[in-house]
């Protein structure tokens, strides 16, 4: 039934309060005390923070933070922060890494800060000279760049090149400059944004054409973190083990189906450090995902193949727009707090850091699904998730999810079953 007594159309809620907005919600949704209670309590996140940083806030949504261990970056040991909701994903990374530390862990490398900005003209007469007239001004643009950010500029970072495409379009050629941009510790998104917005109508000028979009793009392929680790037999169980886990690659790298579940693994890790830091998630994961089907199919982020005395070897390659500076980074408690675990003190360290979580984590998802399987691992962590799905509370949560685990049936209905006879036993001892 449709309820059309209530309406979302609320004019001016965004100027009000967020208790006054809680309050208001709390109506509509017929929320109790309880939940409204546990909606305004915003944990480590001050209240009038959150509400700095997102509009209508009523309250946040406090997420795990676990720490990985065992990770050697670079010959520097590192924890790992990682905001994630799924189990077994820290416990991933974890035993990944504890199989290659005493080979040295991981090494990495970074292509560089550069982010892109595009600026889209259309109906432009002559599209291929346009091109050129773009191309031939490239130092005044540069100066017209360097100067929507001075602050980007004495850190060393500014306008680095220009490139014009010209795009055959549903709507016919479209001009698409390309600003190359070198944002330093910062993610960059303002940045670039802005010079992009500065820089149109000079394009448009110079071109005869219409300006529209003006934005960065998340295909930041000139941004790239590597990296690469070798996993000796002896630590992973042998070359059967190793095997498998090519073949998982081999699979990824011919099928989008199961690279998509491969990728989504890998992105486990991944996304984990960047919300930990408070960087912007979407923007790592479009960049990935775009990447990942740059050749026109859409395949691995990670290789593995053998190495020459028979070791298994990992690399990973992806975009990794992410800083220290800027978005919730700075201002985010939690998100410093992070960065001060990682000790990073440069946003290509952090990249790389990330790149090689990713692959951690990516071969520890291959190695259960290449031997037992995922639901041993995975599900025997899950299986305190269903225990309090089914209503366990307190030591009832591990009493009953060592008890599906024992049965190796991770399910609600069986949970409740235990839950129930636990209880039962209990009342009637
Ligand atoms: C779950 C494990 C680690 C168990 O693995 P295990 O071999 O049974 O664990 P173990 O008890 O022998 O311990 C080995 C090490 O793992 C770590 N470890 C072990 N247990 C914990 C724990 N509770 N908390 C933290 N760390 C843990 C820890 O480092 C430990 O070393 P130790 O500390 O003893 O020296 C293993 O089965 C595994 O790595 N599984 C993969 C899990 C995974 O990938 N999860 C992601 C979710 S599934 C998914 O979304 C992605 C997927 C799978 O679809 C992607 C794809 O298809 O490619
Ligand atoms: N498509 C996308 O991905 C989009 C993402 N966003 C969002 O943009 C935000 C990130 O923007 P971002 O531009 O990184 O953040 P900010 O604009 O907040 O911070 C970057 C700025 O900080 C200043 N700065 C100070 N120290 C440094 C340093 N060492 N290195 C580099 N810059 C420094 C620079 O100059 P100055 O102080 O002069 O600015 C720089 O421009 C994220 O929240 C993201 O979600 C926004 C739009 C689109």
């Amino acid at each position: 039934m449709i309820d059309t007594t209530r309406s979302s159309r609320i004019s001016g809620f965004h100027k009000k309060s967020p208790a006054e907005r809680l309050g208001i919600v709390s109506d509509f949704a017929g929320l109790d005390a309880a939940a409204a209670a546990r909606l305004s309590d915003t944990g480590n996140l001050d209240l009038s923070l959150a509400d700095r940083l997102v509009e209508n806030v009523i309250g946040s949504m406090n997420i795990p933070l676990g720490i990985a261990t065992n990770m050697r970056v670079d010959g520097e040991d590192v924890l790992i922060p990682m905001a994630t909701e799924e189990s077994s994903v820290v416990a991933a990374v974890c035993n990944a890494a504890r199989q290659c530390y005493d080979a040295g862990g991981f090494t990495t490398s970074m292509s560089g800060t550069l982010m892109i900005a595009q600026i889209q003209a259309v109906d432009v007469a002559d599209p291929h000279a346009a091109r050129l007239r773009i191309l031939g001004r490239r130092e005044e643009i540069k100066a017209i760049c360097d100067g929507c950010d001075p602050v980007l500029l004495s850190f060393g970072g500014g306008f680095r090149d220009v490139e014009v495409r010209v795009l055959d379009s549903q709507s016919g050629p479209m001009l698409v400059t390309h600003l190359i941009v070198d944002t330093r510790d910062a993610m960059g998104a303002n940045a670039v944004n802005s010079m992009a917005e500065t820089l149109a109508p000079h394009i448009s000028a110079w071109t005869g054409g219409r300006v529209y979009l003006r934005i960065l793009s998340n295909l930041a392929d000139r941004r790239l973190a590597r990296a690469h680790a070798v996993w000796p037999l002896d630590q992973i169980g042998g070359e059967a083990v190793r095997d498998g886990i090519v073949s998982a690659y081999h699979f990824a790298a011919a099928d989008p189906y199961r690279a998509a579940t491969h990728n989504k693994g890998i992105m486990n890790g991944v996304s984990a450090v960047v919300l930990a830091t408070g960087n912007d998630t979407r923007a790592v994961e479009a960049g990935a995902h775009a990447f990942a089907a740059r050749s026109g199919q859409y395949g691995s982020l990670t290789r593995f193949e053998v190495t020459a005395d028979g070791q298994l070897s990992g690399s990973i390659e992806l975009p990794m727009a992410v800083g220290l500076i800027g978005g919730a980074t700075k201002a985010h408690p939690t998100a410093q707090a992070c960065l001060k675990i990682l000790a990073v003190t440069s946003a290509e360290r952090l990249a790389r850091i990330i790149a090689a979580v990713g692959l951690a984590q990516n071969f520890s998802a291959l190695k259960a699904l290449a031997t037992t399987g995922i639901q041993k691992g995975h599900m025997a962590l899950h299986a305190q998730n269903i225990a309090m799905m089914a209503g366990a509370v307190g030591d009832e949560i591990d009493r009953v999810a060592a008890a599906l685990v024992e049965r190796g049936t991770v399910r609600q209905d069986i949970a409740q079953a235990v839950l129930q006879d636990l209880r039962g036993g209990a009342a009637g001892a």
